[in-house]
C-alpha cells in the first residue's frame, strides 16, 4: 500500500534547479558538446555545405575514412582492476620536445575556410595546451603568422615538394628561421584523390557565389559576415589557379618525386624530419634506412587513395619492424580520446588529429579548438583512469584487442607489401637489419611496447588458411 500526500511546496522548490542562464551563445553551444561527433553537428548547422563538405569529406566511396573510424570503433580495451590512478600523467615526449598529451594538430589546407580564424587559432589553442600545432604547405596563415599567434609552443610545418622545387625549399628555409622544429614531408599525394564532394558541390577555391551558394548562406549567416569583413581567404605561401582543390593539387604537385627530393631536404632543413603518409612495412624500413626521424602512419584521412590500409591497422607491425629505430606516429580516424589511447597501447609514440579539431574550429573558432582539445584530453584521462593506468607508459599491447570485422586477412596483405617494387633498393633484411639502423633512447619504450602479434591477428591468419 502506498501512503500518498499533498505536495509540500517547500520540497518542490528544494526540486526546482533553476540554472543561471549563460547569455553567451558560443559558450552555451560548446559546453553542451559533449564529444566531437557534438562539435560535428554544430559545425555542420553553422558552415556553408561547401565548405563543411570539403573537411568532413574524403575521396572516391570514403571507404577509407569509414573504416579507419570503424577500426577504432572495433577496439575492445582490457582494464586491471583494484589499480589506483586517481592522477594520471599524459605527457611524452616526440621528437625532442615535450607535449602535454599524447596527440597534436595535423596539418589541413586552407583553414581559414572552416571558420575565419583558422590556423591562429589552431596554433593558439595547440599553445594553450602544450601540444604542437603542425601548418600546413597550404595553410592561410603564413608560417611567421603562426609562429606569433603559437610564439612559445611547438610548431611543425608539413611540406610538400613541388613541381616548382624552389617554392618548397624557401618554404623549408622560412620555417626554419621561424624556429619549427619538425618538418613533415608529405608523401602520400603524388596527385590528388578524388574528392566527390567538392566536384558535386561545385566548390572551388577562391569560393565562387552561385544561386545555390546564397540560398546555402541564409541559415549560416555568421560564417558569411566573416567572410565578407575579414582578409581575402587565400593561401598565405602559393598562388591559386583557381579551380577545385584537386585541380589546385594537380597543378602543384610533382608526381615524380622521389627518394632524391628527401636527401635535398634533409640537407635544406636543420631540425627534426618526419615522413607522413607511410603505409606499409618495407617503406617504413626504408625510410629509417634513409636516417628519417620519424614516421607517421596515414592515409590522409582517407583523402587520397580509397581503400588505402587503414593506419591504426598497421601500427603493431610497423613499430614491431622499427619502433625501436624511429618514432612511429598515426593519424586517420581519430575521434575519441580513447582512440588516441587505445594507439598508443600498440605502440605509437604520438597521434595526430586533423578533423576532431577542425570540427572544433567550425563550430566555435578558437573557443571551438580549445573544446575539441578538452574533449579528448577528458577521453584519454578518463580511458586511463578506466583502464588502471597512470602513464602512458604503462600502456601496453594487452590493454587492446580487436573485434574481427576490420581484420585485413594477414598473409595476404603482407605478401603484397612484400611484393611491392622497389627500385633500387635491396630487399628488406628485416629484424637481423635493425642493428644497422638509428638508436635512440626514446625508441627503447615503443619496442617495449611493441604488440607480439594479437589474439585477433592470429584468428584472422586461421581464418585466412
Ligand atoms: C580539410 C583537410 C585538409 C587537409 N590538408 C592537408 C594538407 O594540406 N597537407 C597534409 O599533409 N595533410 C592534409 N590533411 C590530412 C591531415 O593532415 C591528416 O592526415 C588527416 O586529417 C587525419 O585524419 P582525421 O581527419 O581523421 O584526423 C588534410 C585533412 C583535412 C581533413
Amino acid at each position: 500500500m502506498v501512503t500518498r500526500q499533498v505536495p509540500r511546496p517547500a520540497e518542490v522548490f528544494e526540486l526546482l534547479k533553476l540554472k543561471k542562464p549563460d547569455l553567451n551563445a558560443r559558450r552555451r553551444r560548446l559546453s553542451a558538446a559533449l564529444t566531437i561527433y557534438d562539435l560535428r553537428a554544430i559545425a555542420k548547422r553553422r558552415t556553408p555545405a561547401a565548405a563543411f563538405d570539403y573537411t568532413d569529406g574524403a575521396a572516391e566511396g570514403e571507404l577509407s575514412l569509414q573504416r579507419a573510424r570503424q577500426a577504432f570503433e572495433d577496439v575492445e580495451f582490457h582494464p586491471d582492476v583494484l589499480r589506483p590512478a586517481e592522477d594520471v600523467d599524459t605527457s611524452t615526449e616526440i621528437l625532442g620536445g615535450p607535449s602535454a598529451l599524447p596527440f597534436g594538430i595535423a596539418p589541413t589546407g586552407f583553414t581559414r575556410l572552416m571558420q575565419t580564424e583558422g590556423e591562429v587559432a589552431g596554433a593558439g589553442a595547440a599553445g594553450a595546451a602544450g601540444i604542437p600545432f603542425t601548418l600546413s604547405t597550404l595553410g592561410t596563415t603564413s608560417i611567421e603568422g603562426v609562429k606569433a599567434a603559437n610564439p612559445d609552443g611547438r610548431n611543425w610545418f608539413q611540406l610538400y615538394v613541388m613541381r616548382d622545387r624552389e617554392v618548397s625549399y624557401e618554404l623549408t628555409r622560412r620555417a626554419a628561421a621561424a624556429e619549427f622544429d619538425t618538418l613533415f614531408f608529405t608523401v602520400d599525394t603524388p596527385i590528388a584523390g578524388a574528392r566527390l564532394r567538392d566536384k558535386r558541390n561545385g566548390f572551388s577555391i577562391p569560393p565562387q557565389i552561385g544561386v545555390r551558394t546564397i540560398l546555402d548562406a541564409v541559415p549560416r549567416p555568421w560564417w558569411w559576415f566573416d567572410f565578407l569583413t575579414t582578409p581575402k581567404l587565400e593561401f598565405a605561401s602559393l598562388s591559386s589557379t583557381g579551380g577545385t582543390v584537386g585541380e589546385l593539387l594537380d597543378a602543384a604537385m610533382d608526381p615524380t618525386i622521389s627518394y632524391d627530393d628527401l636527401e635535398v631536404i634533409r640537407e635544406l632543413w636543420p631540425g627534426k624530419i618526419v615522413i607522413k603518409g607511410v603505409q606499409n612495412v618495407p617503406d617504413a624500413v626504408r625510410l629509417v634506412d634513409a636516417g628519417v626521424d620519424g614516421i607517421l602512419l596515414s592515409n590522409h584521412g582517407g583523402r587520397q587513395l580509397d581503400r588505402a590500409p587503414v593506419p591504426f591497422h598497421l601500427l603493431p607491425k610497423v613499430v614491431r619492424e622499427v619502433g625501436k629505430d624511429t618514432e612511429v606516429m598515426v593519424d586517420t580516424g581519430i575521434m575519441n580520446g580513447a582512440d588516441v589511447v587505445a594507439s598508443v597501447a600498440l605502440g605509437a609514440d604520438f597521434t595526430l588529429v586533423g578533423r576532431a579539431y577542425l570540427y572544433g574550429l567550425m563550430a566555435g573558432g578558437r573557443a571551438g579548438v580549445d573544446r575539441a582539445v578538452e574533449i579528448l584530453r577528458s577521453e584519454v584521462e578518463r580511458t586511463m583512469k578506466l583502464l588502471g593506468v597512470q602513464s602512458l607508459a604503462e600502456l601496453e599491447p594487452r590493454h587492446v584487442t580487436q573485434l574481427a570485422r576490420l581484420v585485413p586477412v594477414p598473409e595476404v596483405a603482407d605478401q603484397a607489401a612484400e611484393q611491392a617494387p622497389r627500385p633500387g633498393l635491396p630487399r628488406s633484411g628485416g629484424k637481423g637489419k635493425q642493428t644497422a639502423r638509428k638508436g635512440s633512447a626514446a625508441r627503447s619504450a615503443s619496442t617495449r611496447r611493441a604488440a607480439p602479434v594479437d589474439a585477433v591477428e592470429k584468428a584472422a591468419a586461421e581464418r585466412g588458411r
